[in-house]
């Protein structure tokens, strides 16, 4: 018990530094830093060791209980052995009782009747007198005789009853006895019982014991870890409190300092912004000026190199064209002259002037820079048809389309318009798109359009402007050269038409060219 008293008191101990310990990390001056992520560490462990101390403390009320109830039914015992020794010790006392009133009651009995004597005399009756005494005599001797009958009667039943008496008191003594042994026996049983509860308890009080002062160790040296780094802290602490007082000051005077700030800078913003406005207004000026000499330029181009400008461009010798001098001498240029061209014509020699020629060595991109100006003219509103003529064979697909490897002026004219189009996409909005129309025999037909069959119109726009359109005409919005190649790639347009006759037409805001029938390639 006095073990037990100890251990409880230093279980006590053990909490209340456990309570000064969880008490300690709050204080943390240094909140988010690397030692107060050690102290919520050790205040995890510490409300660990807690929660433990709380198990503990259960389990030792759990034997305490359990203690208790063993010693109140051994109270019990003894409160039910003890009444049954009174009450032995009652009866006893009442058959002693009855057990002297008896031998009282025989010793009475004895004193009051002499031995009886019989004597036998002859005697002769001689008198009346006598005889009546004699009779009296007979009477007395014959009620006496009658009362030691009685008095024996009396005495055997009071044996018996004595007899009885003794038996019951083996039968009680037999019974108490019994219960004494089964009370030592209970009370030894209840002493093993409560000393091996002692031991459980003992050791459960010792583990605990023992696991809390490993931890207790393990938490001290922690937070003599913490005081430490604490203590190391301390001048960083101290700095960063200066550091922070005058950002505090600093704070304090911010909103005059933004104030002022917002001041000059709202100032400078309006110069700016005056500034930008001029700049806007001469940049716009300029724009014009330059749009305007864009245009004169355009006249100029279109003056110099006219309206209408014819380039010729000469494919390699295939197996169709034959072999020999002949094939190769069929068409001649000029070395100094790239505007001439010389063809036999039926053995006579035939020259034509063009505004370009190019060689079977000119590249497609050799071509399109030839005919790139106009691409930038149709960004600048201006309305430009290229298209390919000449006979089967003469290399206008392959002119106009080329292949996926080395494209022809279409996909470059695309991908130059597109690329334009971003460059100033910070300025301008630019909406493009594209329309496909035939016209064949004089018939006009919608090759982008779900009726392809369906006849349409030209008309003149209604604004007077001299442009023309067609009403009906299907277009499709595009942003870029994928969006055009699939728009021609999901219409069901005839490859025989597509190969003939395509025409792609675009302008900001405007659709529609036309060109005549014929073996063409046009854009
Ligand atoms: N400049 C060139 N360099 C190399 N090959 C060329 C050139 N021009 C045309 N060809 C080749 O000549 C052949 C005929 O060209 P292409 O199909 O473009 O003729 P086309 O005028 O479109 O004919 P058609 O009117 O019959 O469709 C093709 O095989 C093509 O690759």
């Amino acid at each position: 018990m006095v073990e037990n008293e100890r251990l409880r008191q230093e279980m006590r101990r053990c909490e209340a530094e456990l309570q000064d310990l969880r008490a300690t990390p709050a204080a943390s001056p240094c909140p988010g830093c690397e030692h107060s992520q050690e102290s919520a560490q050790l205040r995890d462990r510490l409300s660990q060791l807690q929660l433990e101390v709380a198990e503990n403390k259960g389990m030792l009320s759990e034997l305490n209980l359990e203690v208790q109830q063993k010693t109140d039914r051994l109270a019990e015992v003894e409160l039910r052995l003890k009444d049954c020794l009174a009450e032995k010790a009652q009866e006893e006392e009442r058959l002693s009782r009855r057990l002297r009133d008896s031998h009282e009651t025989i010793a009475s009995l004895r004193a009051q009747c002499p031995p009886v004597k019989y004597v036998i005399k002859t005697i002769e009756v001689e008198s009346p007198k006598t005889k009546q005494a004699l009779s009296e005599s007979q009477a007395r001797n014959q009620h006496l005789q009658e009362q030691v009958a009685m008095q024996r009667q009396v005495l055997k039943e009071m044996e018996q009853q004595l007899q009885s008496s003794h038996q019951l008191t083996m039968q009680l003594r037999a019974q108490i006895a019994m219960y004494e042994s089964e009370l030592e026996r209970a009370h030894g049983q209840m002493l093993e019982e409560m000393q091996s509860l002692e031991e459980d308890k003992n050791r459960a009080i010792e583990e605990a014991f023992a696991r809390a002062q490993v931890e207790m160790k393990a938490v001290h040296e922690n937070l003599a870890g913490v005081r430490t780094n604490l203590l190391t802290l301390q001048p960083a602490l101290r700095t960063l409190t200066n550091d922070y007082n005058g950002l505090k000051r600093q704070v304090r005077s911010f909103p005059l300092l933004l104030q002022e700030a917002l001041r000059s800078v709202k100032a400078e913003i309006g110069q700016a912004i005056e500034e930008v406005n001029s700049n806007n207004q001469e940049l716009l000026r300029k724009y014009r000026r330059e749009l305007q000499l864009r245009k004169k330029c355009h006249n100029e181009l279109v003056r110099l190199k006219g309206n209408i400008r014819v380039i010729a461009r000469v494919r390699p010798i295939t197996k169709e064209d034959g072999e020999g001098p002949e094939a190769a001498n069929a068409v001649t240029f000029d070395p100094d002259d790239d505007s001439i061209i010389h063809l036999l014509h039926k053995g006579k020699p035939v020259s034509f002037e063009l505004d370009k020629v190019f060689s079977p060595r000119a590249s497609q991109q050799d071509v399109f820079q030839e005919v790139q100006a106009l691409i930038t003219s149709c960004i600048d509103g201006f309305n430009v048809c290229i298209f390919a003529y000449g006979q089967t064979g003469a290399g206008k697909t392959y002119t106009m389309e080329g292949s996926h490897e080395n494209p022809g002026i279409n996909q470059r004219a695309l991908q130059l318009l597109f690329s334009e189009v971003q460059e100033k996409a910070s300025d301008w909005e630019y909406s493009i798109t594209v329309s496909a129309a035939e016209i064949y025999n004089e018939v006009l037909r919608d090759l982008l359009g779900k009726e392809p069959q369906e006849k349409l119109e030209i008309r003149l726009c209604p604004d007077g402007s001299g442009q023309l359109y067609v009403p009906g005409l299907t277009e499709f919005q595009v942003q870029s050269v994928d969006d055009i190649n699939k728009v021609w790639a999901r219409r069901s347009i005839p490859s025989s038409l597509r190969s003939e006759c395509a025409r792609w037409s675009w302008a900001p805001g405007h659709a529609g060219q036309s060109s005549g029938p014929g073996r063409a390639r046009s854009i």
